[in-house]
């Protein structure tokens, strides 16, 4: 064990182990998750060679392997607690999206939240039985998101031909033949190919493809279809269908992201999901109680995504601050020993705030989890009332979170220097990984804009009157001040008073965003060139800070105090996460300390290293050994050497 870390531990002036129960939830909770943790990492099938030194196609083969495994595993354990699944998996793939991903998380989740009981059992069974292996494709080439009510090509009145149609203007579809009672799909563009979806370029046989309803003649906007897409015994794509993976990317290396291109492809009526809208045998449609029940699975994964922020961050400041405890630089006041670079005062301003952010996002992934769990069973019997918060939180949280940990994710990487930037401290890998969750399951500007609609809402609500209730409730209790007001009192050791002061900087900013749409609405007469004219302020209204000069200047000093008084903790409270060294995957961020020797040691397994001498440097030893000059240049342009 490194000294430097030892004195850490010795110096905390708390019981890390309660801490621990803290975040888990309980004490029984973390034993829970231990047990789980062992099962996996102590498991010899789930060995694995470390992927920095393999290529893609080696990464790949490796992924499913292991997650075939793991199915295995988790059925033998009896493992179906949809909690114990997830942690289990991002033991068996440490950081690391995986192939099944979307089979787990979004295509079992759809089923359940949109399949009727006959299209549980003929799906969802075999899916759990890992016989059907499904992904989610939503996005295409050419769009990420859908406008149905704005476009012509799509609303639920309008009739299917419509004569200002583009062919761009084209998205998948599934038009309804009554005489066969199939479905008709087919991708009319290039790009209404869909594109992106994680599985399904080589993994999957089936996808939940989401197509605009054509029957008797009319267009009824995104459905949910399960469309089989490669045979059930041989894998091949089945007639009809042009699937592919779509490359390698900045991460997901481990993913099959894919394409699929549908040409007639014909598929039973009752494989379109229909617990809540519905085509009878006759082609009539049933609407839905809410059409925003399609949007269910993101509305989930959204949920999810923040608690996820929480555990990118975690890691992350783990990995640095440990680091930080052990490295040495630069005498302070000469002559003395080189401090750990943890005591720079700029050190901790870097790395406190991503710390405290940790936990902080941790307790709001908890809390989202939990409001997820309450409205969506609400749903479940019938109650729709709480799905706007529920939409409104989920995005904005979602966008909020994903920002904050992206940015700070790469603080903890520069924090580190140059072995900062070598996989070996897996903060590249983090990155990679984290990263698109700023722009999957909904844009984050995109997903913003949604949270200021239902800010807006709500607003109108509270001006009119309304007695608002849940996470807008600050927005009738508080009246918007005027600028020339001036700010508000602040106590900044109270924190019910750093929270006021944040509502009346949110009723201010939606109160702005409000007054930007009514100016742009008397100048340009359109509520969506309002709309976008104000987006800025919108977005700007999703994320709300109030403060005068003095006393951000009081905040500046209170912020250096909290740094002092965190300082002899840092360490103990990143143990605290409690993140198992084969998790963190880390050189830099070891439990030990023992940093220096082990970075050593994993560079030596660099391929690189295999011969002393690379096949392709023969090439070098021959041109300076002068046989080569005659042939590759002419005599005017020899290479002067001394051999
Ligand atoms: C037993 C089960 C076992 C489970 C085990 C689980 C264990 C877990 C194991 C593994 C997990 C693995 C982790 C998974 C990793 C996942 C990797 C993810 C990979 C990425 C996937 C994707 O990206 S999928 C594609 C996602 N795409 C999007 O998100 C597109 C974003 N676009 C949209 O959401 C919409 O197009 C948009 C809302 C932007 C616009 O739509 P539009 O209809 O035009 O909207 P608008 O007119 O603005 O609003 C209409 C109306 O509807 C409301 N609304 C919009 N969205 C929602 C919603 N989601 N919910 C509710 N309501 C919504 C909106 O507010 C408007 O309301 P009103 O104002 O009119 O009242
Ligand atoms: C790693 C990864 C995995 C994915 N997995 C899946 C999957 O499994 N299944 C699936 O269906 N999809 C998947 N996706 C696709 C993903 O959901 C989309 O990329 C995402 O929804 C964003 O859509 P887009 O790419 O069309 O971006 P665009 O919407 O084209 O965004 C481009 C820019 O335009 C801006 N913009 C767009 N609309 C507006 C607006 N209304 N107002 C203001 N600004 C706007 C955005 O803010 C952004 O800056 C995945 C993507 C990635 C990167």
């Amino acid at each position: 064990m490194n000294p430097d870390i030892v004195k850490e531990r010795q110096n905390a002036t708390f019981n890390v182990e309660k801490l621990t129960n803290i975040l888990d939830g309980s004490p029984e909770k973390t034993r829970r998750r231990r047990e789980i943790e062992s099962m996996v990492l102590n498991d010899p099938d789930f060995q694995e060679q470390d992927p920095n030194f393999l290529s893609r196609s080696e990464r790949y083969d490796q992924a499913v392997r292991k997650s075939a495994q793991m199915i295995l595993k988790l059925r033998e354990f009896g493992i179906s607690d949809p909690d114990e699944i997830y942690y289990y998996k991002n033991c068996v793939h440490p950081d690391r999206p995986e192939p099944l991903d979307l089979h787990l998380g979004m295509f079992l989740p759809t089923l359940l939240n949109q399949a009727t009981p006959e299209q549980m059992d003929r799906f969802f069974t075999p899916a759990w039985n890992l016989q059907i292996i499904g992904t989610y494709a939503q996005t295409e080439m050419g769009h990420g998101w859908w406008r149905c009510s704005q476009r012509a090509s799509c609303s639920a009145t309008t009739p299917t031909v419509l004569p200002a149609l583009t062919s761009e203007d084209w998205r998948p579809q599934a038009t309804f033949d009554p005489a066969t009672q199939e479905f008709v799909l087919n991708s009319p563009t290039i790009s209404s190919i869909k594109w992106w979806p994680g599985g399904l370029g080589k993994t999957s046989n089936h996808a939940i493809v989401l197509a605009q309803l054509h029957t008797q003649g009319n267009c009824h906007g995104l459905h949910a279809f399960i469309v089989p897409i490669r045979d059930m015994d041989t894998h091949v794509p089945l007639p009809g269908i042009v699937v592919g993976d779509i490359g390698p990317k900045f991460g997901f290396s481990e993913v099959d992201n894919g394409f699929l291109k549908l040409e007639n492809v014909r598929i039973p009526l009752d494989n379109m999901l229909m617990k809540y809208a519905k085509v009878e045998p006759d082609g009539t449609y049933v609407k839905p109680p809410s059409a925003k029940l399609t949007y269910g699975t993101m509305v989930f994964i959204r949920s999810m995504i923040v608690g996820q922020s929480a555990l990118a961050l975690a890691k992350s400041c783990t990995i640095a601050i440990r680091y930080s405890a052990v490295r040495h630089q630069s005498e302070l006041k000469p002559g003395e020993p080189e401090p750990q670079i943890l005591n720079f005062q700029t050190q901790q301003h870097k790395l406190f705030p991503v710390l405290a952010t940790a936990y902080a996002f941790t307790f709001v992934g908890q809390y989202m989890k939990q409001t997820y769990n309450r409205i969506s069973g609400d749903i479940h019997e019938g109650d729709y009332s709480g799905l706007p918060e529920l939409h409104a939180l989920s995005a904005g949280l979602k966008a909020f979170t994903t920002w904050a940990a992206n940015g700070a994710i790469e603080v903890c990487r520069m924090s580190c220097g140059g072995h900062g930037y070598s996989r070996s401290s897996a903060l590249p890998d983090i990155y990679v990984e984290f990263t698109p969750t700023c722009t999957y399951e909904g844009e984050n500007t995109v997903m913003m804009l949604q949270t200021a609609r239902y800010l807006l809402k709500s607003y109108s609500q509270a001006r009119g009157g309304q007695q608002l209730q849940g996470s807008v409730s600050y927005l009738s209790r508080l009246q918007p001040q005027p600028v020339s007001a001036g700010v508000p009192p602040l106590n900044i050791q109270d924190l019910a008073s750093l929270v006021q002061v944040y509502q009346l900087r949110a009723a201010n900013l939606v109160e702005l965003a409000a007054t930007s749409i009514q100016q742009e609405l008397q100048l340009r007469h359109s509520q969506e060139d309002a709309w976008n004219s104000s987006a800025i302020d919108l977005v700007r209204a999703s994320d709300a800070g109030l403060l005068s000069v003095p006393q951000a200047l009081q905040v500046s000093a209170h912020i250096k105090e909290l740094l002092i008084q965190l300082r002899p903790n840092a360490v103990a409270l990143v143990d605290a996460f409690d993140l198992n060294d084969k998790k963190l995957n880390s050189v830099l961020g070891r439990y030990d300390g023992n940093v220096y020797e082990h970075l050593f040691e994993w560079a030596r397994h660099s391929p690189l290293n295999a011969s002393e001498v690379p096949p392709a440097l023969t090439i070098i030893v021959i041109i300076k050994h002068n046989q080569l000059i005659g042939s590759f240049f002419p005599r005017s342009t020899s290479l002067s050497t001394s051999t």
